[in-house]
């Protein structure tokens, strides 16, 4: 089928690649025109592992991508998948998304369409896509929702690093519509051979769009409250001398918990946790609740870096000392800094006034963009040489190698925001939750 993908991100490029590689015709559609020229060059616009080889194996046949929107009108479905990002006050601002569903209502209007179907993947609260998206494109389009314009929701749960194993391996599909029958016939057929390719079935939730939209904002604020558990658990093992990875290992072992998100550390960053929390949460308020778990798991989240370089403090003055970062991307297998728990550790360490030099094995030209006037190595070996301290907060495979190069730090002390580190002796190593 011919399907259309608004926004060419983290989600837009998986998807729409991930789609055309699955034999479906695919149109990206992206105002960034460094990101459609890089798809329609066949080079993933993002650091994914296995989007590059998708994209050069579609780009040109079944991939294309455009800064117009001529192809939404064309295609049989149109998925909406611009950044929906905080305002001042950590509600959801869905101006961007607004402003893509009229464009995508224009197109449909210039082109005379008479029928559409719209799908919402980026992640909204409840009611945004039936109250406004919805109407926004049906308005635009001189369409009605319902008869001449199906709206869906379809959320996305990839994981950034994993996004392309993730979307063609998911542990469920979410399809959400307001008896409108049409909208979940386009998804099934969309989603059809991914299904097919797989050898095991794959959950389908045919629900409403609300119920579809929370569905997101659920599972995201769950598993950001499990980390946060683990990570109050470990603050408090940690108090006790109680090695918390051996906890959180065996009350893994319970199906009811299960052993995923329980590595207590630094704490969450990335793209969406803080902000799907933030919206959750302000959209509770705006409705008269008050979240106080969702507050607490924000709480505990934000108070971990800081806790970190209390850790650092208590065995380095930091002041005019050259502290080494490892790990500046917010999670291994990206270089996507967005929130990463680097941001307030950095900031913390010059504001004791020490030298940072920090290094990550991809998302080093991010944080310049952040912190321009830091100094970045191009090896942990650099980083570390000649490092009064260093403070590990990213759990890159490559820290847990290393070993001699801990011997050209002017002082081996080593803080450990994620249980990377494999050696311990000839350091003073302190481990942020064990
Ligand atoms: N990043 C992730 O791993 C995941 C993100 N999501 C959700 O998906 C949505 C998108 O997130 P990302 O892909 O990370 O955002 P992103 O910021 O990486 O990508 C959004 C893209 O949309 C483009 N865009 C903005 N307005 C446009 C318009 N009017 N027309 C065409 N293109 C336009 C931007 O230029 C940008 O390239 C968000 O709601 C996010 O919460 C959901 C699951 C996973
Ligand atoms: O909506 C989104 O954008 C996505 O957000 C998360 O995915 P992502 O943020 O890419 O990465 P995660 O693997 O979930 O890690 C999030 C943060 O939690 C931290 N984390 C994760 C697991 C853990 O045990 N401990 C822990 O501190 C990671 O370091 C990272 O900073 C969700 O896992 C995805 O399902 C969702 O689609």
């Amino acid at each position: 089928m011919e399907i259309s993908v608004i926004g060419a991100g983290y989600v837009g490029a998986s998807v729409a690649a991930c789609f055309a590689d699955l034999g479906h015709d695919a149109a990206v559609v992206d105002i960034d025109e460094e990101r459609v020229a890089a798809i329609n060059d066949g080079r993933s616009p993002i650091h994914e592992p296995g989007l590059d080889e998708r994209v050069a194996r579609t780009a040109g046949d079944r991939l294309v991508a455009s800064t117009a929107y001529d192809p939404v009108p064309e295609s049989d479905l149109t998925f909406l998948a611009v950044q929906t990002p905080s305002n001042e006050d950590g509600s959801i601002d869905t101006s961007v998304a607004e402003a893509a569903a009229e464009m995508t209502g224009e197109a449909l209007a210039d082109a005379d369409a008479d029928d559409h179907a719209v799908v919402v993947k980026s992640t909204v609260i409840p009611g945004t896509t039936a109250d406004l998206l919805g109407p926004a494109v049906a308005d635009a389009a001189g369409l009605t929702v319902g008869e001449t314009l199906h709206v869906g929701v379809n959320p996305e749960f990839q994981r950034e690093g994993t996004a392309v194993a993730d979307f063609l391996d998911p542990d469920k599909l979410v399809f959400g519509h307001d008896d409108d029958p049409a909208v979940a016939d386009l998804l099934h057929e969309a989603y059809e051979p991914l299904r097919a390719a797989l050898d095991h079935e794959v959950p389908v939730v045919d629900t409403g769009t609300r119920e579809a939209e929370m569905i997101k904002y659920a599972n995201n604020a769950f598993l950001a409250s499990k980390v946060s558990l683990a990570n109050e658990l470990g603050n408090i093992c940690k108090r006790y001398g109680v090695d918390s990875y051996e906890v959180t290992r065996a009350i893994g072992l319970d199906d009811r918990i299960g052993a995923s998100f329980l590595r207590s550390g630094v704490g969450w960053g990335g793209s969406c946790f803080p902000k799907d929390a933030d919206a959750l949460i302000a959209a509770a308020r705006a409705a008269d609740y008050e979240p106080e778990l969702l507050q607490a798991a924000v709480n505990v989240n934000d108070r971990q870096p800081g806790l970190l370089l209390d850790l650092l403090d208590e065995h380095v003055d930091a002041a005019g000392e050259r502290v080494a970062v490892l790990g500046l991307s917010f999670k291994p297998g990206t270089d996507d800094v967005r929130n990463s728990r680097a941001i307030p550790v950095i900031e913390g360490l010059r504001e004791r006034g020490a030298t940072v030099v920090g290094y990550d094995p991809v998302a080093t030209e991010n944080m310049r963009a952040v912190f321009p006037d830091a100094e970045y190595a191009d090896s942990a070996a650099a980083a570390l040489d000649g490092a009064r301290a260093a403070v590990v907060v990213t759990d890159w495979d490559e820290f847990a190698a290393l070993d001699a190069e801990f011997d050209a730090m002017a002082e081996p002390v080593v803080v450990d925001g994620r249980r990377i580190v494999e050696r311990r002796e000839g350091l003073t190593y302190e481990g942020l939750t064990w």
